[in-house]
């Protein structure tokens, strides 16, 4: 098959082009990428007024998939991704069991190659059953294809056995994706540590359970050589922290979540469990820093820490939810709305920030318009308006504290290896 995108607007950082002119598929490739390409296509394309960029990559999606599939299965995750635009997924290995073997990995990918419109790549867990007592088979599920380790959904707090796995991670070429949440600084805190936590009688979780573990991190980074991928970083100190860590040379990347950067936690409303996630919304001082970083890129990826629970789930008080909010069909219009319109980004720095810099971190051939590339390619109509509801979701995870919420940018068409996998 070949498609011709037409008239769009191409943003590829990897060849740093930002121009108004067409793409052209063959089959499972970008066969020329031009001005008025004179090429005969199977199908035409008209993308007048939209961005044209490398598919997205999110490299923070949980599946839930094996054991928690009320909460979300491959299948369904991958179609929510292929509707916000993305193309690779990677899923965190805090499932039922925990993906902690080769076994368990090639489940996922097998599952996955079956099923999946996009392409999913599973991610290891560092130690047996996240238990935080003896290292997972980190070289085997290497093997397996797994492109990264990681703890996700809490942090390794033998700062002994992370330094192992994380000198493993640095012999396999791999990077280590970070939750930084120093567990015993938690105290049973369901929201940030501030006024508003007073306000409404619930427990706090201050800046400092995360800046503790990321200063750790990064200095068992400096001392490993590892490459550090720091998750959801949430705090203002973080920033700082990640861009003294860059200014002395040491491999560290940083990701910010949508939410971190669209709400406050002034935004909560009293007892609603989708505005509970970890880490929690802070203050506008740090909401303001994450944008800042992001501006000047001391943070370098958007990524969604999509994290579906039942309804059932999130219907419990604050107190008793548990922590999670879905990511991946709002993350464009959050962007867009957020950080393009306002002129805090570009949208090369879009694309770069959620299809480039992502494909980096895990050493991806794709996040690429280049010609030769595999053909993973996104639509995007930047100026489109539209209210979220998440009742449209293909995710079965309707937990968002954005239903309702009016948006600009809307994804009109996702293409995965030459393939429409999903068109507004
Ligand atoms: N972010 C969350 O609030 N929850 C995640 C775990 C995690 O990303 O730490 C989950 O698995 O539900
Ligand atoms: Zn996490
Ligand atoms: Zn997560």
């Amino acid at each position: 098959m070949s498609i011709l995108i037409k008239n769009g607007r191409v943003l590829d950082p990897d060849t740093q082009t930002d121009k108004v002119c067409d793409v052209f598929i063959q089959d499972d490739k970008i066969k020329e990428v031009g001005e008025k390409l004179k090429v005969k296509a199977a199908r035409v394309i008209d993308a007048k007024g939209c961005f044209v960029m490398p598919g997205l990559i999110d490299i923070h999606v949980h599946l839930r998939d094996p054991g928690l599939e009320y909460k979300e299965d491959i299948l369904t995750g991958a179609r929510a991704a292929a509707r916000g635009g993305f193309t690779t997924i990677l899923a965190m290995p805090n499932t039922k069991p925990v993906i902690d073997r080769p076994d368990r990995v090639r489940y996922v990918h097998k599952k996955a190659e079956q099923l999946a419109p996009i392409h999913v790549l599973q991610v290891g867990a560092i130690t047996m059953g996240q238990k935080g007592e003896e290292l997972a088979d980190i070289r085997g599920m290497v093997e397996e294809g797994i492109p990264a380790i990681s703890e996700d959904g809490k942090s390794v707090m033998n700062a002994q056995l992370y330094k192992e796995a994380m000198e493993i991670a640095a012999a396999c070429g791999i990077p280590v994706l970070a939750h930084c949440e120093d567990i015993n600084m938690v105290n049973g805190g369901c929201m940030n540590a501030d006024e508003k936590a007073r306000e409404l009688g619930l427990p706090g979780i201050t800046n400092s359970v995360e800046n503790v573990i990321i200063a750790r991190d990064i200095l068992l980074a400096r001392d490993t050589g590892a490459k550090l991928h720091l998750c959801h970083c949430s705090t203002g100190e973080s920033v700082k922290m990640v861009e003294m860590a860059k200014e002395d040379g040491i491999h560290v990347t940083a990701e910010v979540c949508p939410h971190h950067f669209t709400l406050s936690t002034d935004d909560i409303k009293e007892n609603d469990a989708n505005y509970k996630m970890n880490p929690p919304l802070r203050t506008k001082e740090d909401v303001e820093a994450l944008k800042e970083g992001l501006k000047n890129n001391i943070m370098d990826v958007i990524s969604t820490d999509h994290a579906p629970h039942s309804k059932e789930e999130k219907s419990q008080s604050m107190k008793k939810a548990p922590f999670g909010i879905v990511g991946l069909e709002t993350s464009v219009a959050l962007t867009i709305s957020e950080l393009v319109e306002p002129g805090i980004l570009t949208p090369m720095q879009m694309a770069e920030k959620m299809s480039y810099n992502p494909a980096q971190v895990i050493g991806s051939e794709r996040g690429s318009l280049a010609v030769g590339k595999p053909a993973d390619v996104v639509i995007i109509d930047p100026k489109a308006e539209y209210i979220i509801d998440a009742r449209k979701f293909d995710s079965k995870g309707k937990n968002t504290p954005f239903h309702g919420r009016k948006v600009t940018g809307k994804v009109k068409m996702t293409i995965c290896d030459g393939q429409i996998v999903y068109q507004d």
